[in-house]
């Protein structure tokens, strides 16, 4: 599998450090309130994992499973809701915990969606984003890292389903997807 990936962009070590970063904003910024954290699968659940395991407050987790690449390299345009939230939202304070804000468009579906079931706050926090990827308006509030416009793998990120287990971000060598 690691002799597959052309370079690697993020190491585990940088990856774990931000986590701890990220965890301890949270932890100040939550204490005493309860958020229910938003997964967004299946991309985020590594992130989501070792984010929360730093954060140093009490917090409710959800799991929301949506879809828009059918595991290629390009968004379809379409959000497509695989499974839906057991928590109600409303009056509640959201983390929504990402892998990538690439096109923009799984996000901007999910904060509409989530302000129509009337959530008191929502704050979106991404592993990576890709500005230069972006089709619609939607800013992340927290980010871990900015990457180049490249379809990158790894830590939660797949092409056809595989590599999601790196525990870095990477490039695929051009041949593995018939470049
Ligand atoms: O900003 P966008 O262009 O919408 O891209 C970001 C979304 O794309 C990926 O999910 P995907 O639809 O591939 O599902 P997955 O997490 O199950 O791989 C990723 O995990 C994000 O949720
Ligand atoms: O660069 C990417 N890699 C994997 N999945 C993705 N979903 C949006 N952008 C990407």
């Amino acid at each position: 599998m690691h002799n597959e990936i052309e370079k690697i962009l993020i190491s585990e070590d940088e990856i774990q450090q931000k986590c701890k970063e990220l965890g301890e904003q949270l932890t100040k910024e939550y204490d005493g309130r309860f958020p229910l954290a938003i997964g967004v699968l299946k991309g985020a659940m590594p992130f989501m994992g070792d984010l929360l395991k730093r954060m140093e407050t009490h917090l409710e987790m959800d799991f929301m499973d949506v879809s828009s690449y059918d595991g290629g390299m390009r968004s379809t345009g379409e959000v497509k809701i695989v499974k839906d939230l057991d928590t109600q939202v409303e009056g509640r304070d959201l983390i929504i915990v990402e892998d990538i804000i690439d096109s923009g468009l799984t996000l901007s579906y999910l904060v509409d969606l989530f302000k129509y079931r009337k959530a008191k706050s929502i704050k979106i926090v991404t592993l990576l984003d890709k500005p230069e990827g972006r089709t619609s308006h939607i800013k992340a509030d927290t980010i871990g890292f900015e990457v180049p416009d490249e379809f990158v793998v790894g830590y939660g990120l797949d092409y056809n389903e595989k590599y999601r287990n790196l525990p870095y971000i990477g490039v695929l060598k051009p041949e593995v997807y018939g470049g």
